[in-house]
């Protein structure tokens, strides 16, 4: 079996190319890319030729990405000459910027999104997981945790309001804990095939993760590097061979991301209320007083259910809460940046004098 294979390559997806010049993306660094070819890991760039003619965030490498590299075995590097075709993509919008997408993972197979039983299940952030993941072009499957906290007929209820809005999605209900519905999980990650978790914050995705990774083996021979203390230290990775084969991408962006995807999940799952908030006289009608509201117009005659509208206003309320929490984050690392750049050189300084 060729040594690609094993990290999910499809024979079918790039016939002509020639197979000692593919890697794939594992993790995206600052300015670096760890590769994998399934034998070795390679620290990689990509080449200015690459750079030159890239024309968007979209353009660079992502993990999970194919790539076609000119190896240079001995010392594990490698540069990255071009981006093969993406099967699917992982798009978000970055934090605190409206019109800038971010590339969160390629070439994924499955997306779970993960909720637990155990907390109020918010259907509506459910559904607009399942849209996101439809947009990526992967097929979702809904993970429910915490089985164990939670009773048979508390389950059925969480389940009938769920199917509501997941026609046709598989939904395994599972614990961490117990291991109960672990191996019906795995059944929808194959082997060869790449999936990630996408979910709310405290449902349980770490906990599974590491569930999952006692059956982990190695990717590759992992690089060692010198810290700056001279220890050895294997590097964190975002790809992840389980014992069974498939493979799992465990990226920041794709935890971290709450209700990134914001104001185009809120066209897609709102459509209906979008028509009527478009008609309104006002572009920026708050549909409360304003005359020729399309909205108000809809509530009276019963076209738009006051539910719903309040399910809309709820999300956006959201939408807007976490941006404030994205920008306050942003600042936060920004000063956090500069205190680190100053003690750094403060302390460089302290050991010139002493030396
Ligand atoms: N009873 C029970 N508790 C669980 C289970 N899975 C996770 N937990 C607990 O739920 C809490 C949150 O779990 P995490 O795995 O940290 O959640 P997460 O989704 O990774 O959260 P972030 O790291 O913030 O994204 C922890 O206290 C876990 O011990 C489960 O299957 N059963
Ligand atoms: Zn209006």
């Amino acid at each position: 079996m060729n040594d690609l294979v094993k990290l999910g390559w499809e024979e079918s997806s790039s016939p002509s190319v020639n197979l000692n010049t593919i890697a794939r993306v594992i993790t995206v660094q600052r300015n670096s890319y760890r590769i994998s070819d399934g034998r070795y890991e390679y620290i990689a760039h990509v080449s200015g030729k690459f750079f030159n003619e890239v024309n968007s965030s979209m353009d660079f490498p992502a993990v999970g990405d194919w790539v076609v590299v000119e190896k240079l075995i001995d010392e594990k590097k490698a540069v990255i000459k071009e981006l093969l075709p993406r099967k699917t993509q992982f798009v978000r919008q970055a934090a605190g910027d409206k019109t800038e997408a971010q590339l969160v993972a390629a070439n994924l197979d499955t997306i779970f999104i993960v909720g637990s039983l155990n907390d109020d299940l918010n259907v509506r952030r459910m559904e607009r997981y399942i849209i996101s993941a439809y947009e990526s072009g992967a097929s979702p499957v809904i993970v429910l945790t915490k089985k164990d906290m939670c009773k048979a007929d508390e389950i059925a209820t969480i389940m009938s309001e769920l199917e509501e809005v997941s026609i046709g999605i598989p939904i395994v209900t599972l614990s961490s804990i117990t291991g109960e519905g672990i191996t019906e999980f795995m059944s929808y990650l194959p082997p060869r095939k790449t999936a990630a978790l996408l979910g709310s914050s405290g449902v349980g995705k770490s906990t599974l993760v590491n569930v999952l990774l006692e059956e982990q083996v190695q990717l590759t021979n992992a690089i060692r590097e010198n810290d700056s203390k001279g220890r050895h230290t294997t590097t964190h990775r975002e790809m992840f061979l389980l014992k069974n084969g498939g493979l799992l991408i465990d990226t920041p962006g794709m935890r971290e991301l709450q209700l990134w995807e914001g104001e185009h999940a809120i066209d897609t799952a709102f459509e209906d209320i979008e028509a009527f908030v478009t008609a309104c006289y006002f572009t920026d009608c708050k549909h409360d007083t304003e005359p020729g509201c399309r909205v108000k117009d809809a509530l009276n005659s019963g076209e738009l259910s006051e539910a719903r509208f309040q399910s809309y206003l709820k999300l956006q309320r959201e939408l807007a809460y976490e941006k404030r929490k994205q920008d306050q984050k942003a600042q936060l690392e920004e000063k956090n940046k500069w205190k680190q750049l100053t003690k750094n050189m403060k302390t460089r300084y302290k050991n010139r004098r002493y030396k």
